[in-house]
């Protein structure tokens, strides 16, 4: 059901251990179901820690975080069906051919062994990897193990997926065909929870935005709504008045 809230997080508060200070603090964030949205914020702002807590990856003693209604911590198994999550870091076996790696998370993800078939099928044809399908992962170009990382991420169908950074060190061509393919599965109906560096391409992306610094979110709304409000034509300008030009880390 569109409008329903996918995630709602109240209140959390994170700090890694033997850490001086807290990496998120008081945090408040709602994501509508339905949206492409997007987290921004400098280096160090706290959007991967916030990332991982999102998707169950950290326990969060502090707050809430409700997924579709539910909280995180006490319904893994929900979680787990629920969302996707393509990490900044590549999370596949560089031993195994896009193919092999694909079987793998989808029984990780609970999938029967038809299931997996269709969804190999359709996502190394969708990722355009037939070609190289049988090859190991060790042999394929920046672009290429970045669209295998997102075949991995969405081959559970899910209803919300979580994505950092996912076009990292990619040429145009790879660029275009995960953004179109994001869109698309947004229109199918896949909320989209998202961070990047890459501005242009969010403006592109996001219907909606948040920006976070120091650990809290410290702006929110539409794109629209954001620009207007603090007279800035574009998300680089809007990212700069809200966070300034010093270094982070
Ligand atoms: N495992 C860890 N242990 C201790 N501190 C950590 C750990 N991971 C991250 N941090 C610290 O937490 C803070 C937030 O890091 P995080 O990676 O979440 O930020 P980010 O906004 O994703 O940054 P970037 O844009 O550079 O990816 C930083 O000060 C970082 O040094």
């Amino acid at each position: 059901m569109l409008n329903e809230d996918a995630l709602h997080i109240k209140n959390l508060g994170y700090c890694y251990k033997r850490a001086a200070q807290p990496v998120i603090r008081q945090l408040d964030l709602v994501v509508k179901e339905g949206s492409r949205f997007g987290l921004f914020g400098p280096n160090g702002a706290g959007k991967t820690t916030l990332m991982s807590l999102m998707t169950g990856l950290l326990p969060y003693p502090q707050g809430s975080i409700r997924l579709f209604g539910k909280e995180i911590k006490e319904n893994s198994s929900f979680v787990k069906s629920t969302i996707g999550f393509v990490p900044q870091d590549f999370s596949f076996y560089e031993e195994l051919t896009p193919a092999e790696n694909l079987e793998f998370f989808g029984a990780w993800y609970g999938l029967n062994s038809r299931q997996i078939s269709d969804a190999t099928t359709t996502l190394l044809k969708v990722m355009g990897l037939q070609h190289v399908a049988g090859k190991p992962l060790k042999e394929f170009s920046g672009g290429m193990k970045r669209r295998v990382n997102l075949a991995i991420g969405v081959m559970n169908n899910p209803r919300i997926l979580f994505l950092d950074e996912p076009t990292v060190g990619v040429d145009v061509q790879s660029r275009n065909a995960i953004i179109g393919y994001l869109k698309e599965i947004n229109r199918n109906g896949t909320t989209l929870v998202y961070t990047s560096h890459q501005l242009k391409e969010a403006e592109d992306l996001c219907t909606e935005v948040a920006l976070m610094d120091g650990g809290s979110i410290i702006s929110q709304g539409t794109l629209d709504e954001l620009k207007q409000q603090h007279r800035q034509e574009g998300l680089e300008g809007l990212f700069l008045q809200l966070t300034g030009r010093d270094y982070r880390d």
